[in-house]
């Protein structure tokens, strides 16, 4: 019999971006999640500033250059962002998978970016901003605890498990 890989209950951080938020999507990003039968388990509205962007980001300049960084760190600065720390089997890989890739015009129909927005890198370069596209997510495992750890303290998450009986995955 073929082997069934273990699922692992994990957290992962979101953020709704400045465009979420301006745009209203919210909720109807959030429905996503939850539909998909991840729990939030703790959430905060926040305004970035220049010193926590980079902490919030900080390999991105190494990774992409001074250029993609500065416009993106101008960008979470705009608005206020909305944090959330959900929880689930295979909580990161399923948001990623939910949330679609980086660019929203290469983002699958069915996933937040690919209906929701349609920018392009190409337009992030013509208009000298960031690529506007509605959410971050953790991308690994030892990033989702580094964000945790960064956007909550311990006290500010719940912890359903101890409510089996009105909880299931
Ligand atoms: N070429 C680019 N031009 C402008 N902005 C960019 C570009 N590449 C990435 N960004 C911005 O930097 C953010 C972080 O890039 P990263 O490579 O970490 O992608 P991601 O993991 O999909 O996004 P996030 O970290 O926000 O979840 C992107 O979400 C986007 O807003």
């Amino acid at each position: 019999m073929p082997e069934v890989p273990a699922h692992t209950v994990e957290r992962t951080l979101v953020l709704l971006k400045p465009d979420a938020l301006a745009r209203g999507l919210a909720g109807r990003i959030v429905t996503r999640f939850e539909d998909a039968a991840l729990k939030i388990v703790g959430t905060k509205m926040k305004w970035m500033d220049e010193e926590f962007t980079r902490r919030h980001y900080s390999d991105l300049e190494e990774r992409l250059g001074p250029e993609v960084y500065n416009v993106t760190s101008t960008f979470m600065q705009q608005g206020p962002v909305i944090a959330l720390v959900l929880e689930g089997f295979d909580a990161i890989a399923t948001v990623r998978k939910i949330v679609g890739s980086t660019y929203p015009n290469q983002a699958p129909a069915g996933t937040v970016r690919g209906d929701l927005s349609h920018y392009s890198a190409a337009a992030s370069v013509a208009s000298g901003k960031a690529v506007a596209n509605l959410v971050h997510a953790s991308g690994n495992a030892e990033e989702a605890k580094q964000e945790v750890e960064l956007w909550f303290d311990k006290d500010e998450l719940q912890d359903y498990r101890t409510l089996a009986e009105i909880y299931t995955y």
